[in-house]
């Protein structure tokens, strides 16, 4: 915890509300600050008011500053004003210099965690910036190898072995060190972060019927088996691989507490099917807590539709649970 951390004695947690087009800004107006925490926004304020003022919600954004409690605003400035549901490619650059000084300020203690809104990834690929998505992107810019993404919807958790990767690319992907290194990162995270005591994980196949006994496919025998073989020898309570069309039947899903997929697809849809808007996307692996909601950018909602705020609550609560549980000695 930092030192203006330590004097306020709570959680300084960063906020960057993603693609300026999407409904992000309509939640930084729509919420209530929980006042359990000081929360940064980092955006334009500019942007921050007239979506406020779509939304009928005028609120004073104050300057962050050491010091000032509740909800502030670190400015960026974005290239052009914002049209809600039209994103623009000038305004890549600022999304992601959004998350660039939100990264910087938690890789450097000034805040105790990141909270993350929906970004549009095709926009900035099209901007002509390399980007699949912030997994990725904090990854490499905390200088870390091996991250997991775990989406988590009430007591439903669905981690994944690949993220953001074209199909075709996803059987020669999944490697004995990718697998060995997801195992490792989830066991340890749930563990420390989460307070589960040796934690169940159910590690899916990747073919029909997790291969059919080799007539399906044979990564389960060569890659999947040996590395959940591995994981045990290492005392995690890892059990599979199991075929992904019956894991989620209720009664297997009652032994795991948490469901290592393949691949975004594999498992996403589901915990999408039973929890959309009350999820939160976590990043286990990383040197500090990150969160985001379980959804997109909707940008058929920007400035007017109907907006569920359900996911970036639930994401605030957890940001703020594991910002306590990391600053512990
Ligand atoms: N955390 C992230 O950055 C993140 C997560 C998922 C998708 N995305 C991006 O979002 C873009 C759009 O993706 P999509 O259309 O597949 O998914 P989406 O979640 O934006 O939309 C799916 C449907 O859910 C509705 N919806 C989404 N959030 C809602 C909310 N809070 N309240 C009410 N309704 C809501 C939308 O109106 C739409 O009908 C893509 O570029 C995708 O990559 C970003
Ligand atoms: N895979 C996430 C989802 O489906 O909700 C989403 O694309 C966001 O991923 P990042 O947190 O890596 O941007």
């Amino acid at each position: 915890m930092s030192a203006i951390q330590a004097a306020s004695k709570r959680p300084v947690i960063a906020i960057t509300p993603g693609e300026p087009a999407g409904i992000g800004p309509d939640l930084m107006a729509l919420l209530d600050y929980d006042e359990g925490a000081d929360w940064v926004c980092v955006a334009d304020p500019d942007l921050l008011d007239d979506r406020a003022r779509l939304r009928g919600r005028p609120r004073h954004w104050p300057r962050y500053a050491p010091g000032v409690h509740g909800p502030s605003v670190l400015p960026v400035a974005l290239a052009r004003r914002a049209t809600p549901g039209v994103p623009d490619p000038a305004n890549a650059d600022y999304v992601l210099s959004c998350l660039r000084r939100a990264t910087e300020g938690c890789l450097a203690g000034e805040f105790s965690a990141l909270i993350t809104g929906p970004v549009h990834k095709a926009v900035i690929n099209e901007a002509g910036q390399a980007f699949t998505g912030h997994t990725e992107f904090l990854a490499h810019a905390a200088g870390v190898t091996e991250v997991v993404m775990m989406l988590a919807a009430g007591s439903l958790r669905v981690a994944l072995v690949t993220t953001h990767l074209p199909l075709t690319m996803v059987p020669a992907a999944i490697t004995a060190a990718r697998l060995d290194a997801a195992l490792d990162i989830l066991d340890a995270a749930l563990t420390r972060d989460f307070g589960l005591v040796r934690p169940a994980i159910m590690v899916l196949g990747l073919n029909p019927h997790a291969g059919e006994g080799g007539h399906l496919g044979h990564e389960e025998i060569d890659i999947i088996t040996p590395a959940v073989k591995r994981a045990q020898a290492r005392g995690i309570r890892a059990v599979g691989p199991v075929p992904a069309d019956t894991a989620f039947v209720p009664a297997r899903l009652a032994q795991a507490d948490v469901v290592l997929a393949m691949y975004h697809d594999q498992g996403l849809p589901v915990l999408k099917a039973q929890g959309f808007g009350g999820g939160v996307n976590v990043t286990l692996g990383l040197p500090f807590p990150r969160v985001s909601v379980d959804h997109g950018t909707a940008l058929d909602r920007a400035g007017t539709g109907p907006v569920d705020t359900g996911s970036m609550v639930a994401a605030m609560t957890l940001a703020k649970a594991l910002s306590c549980r990391h600053a512990r000695p």
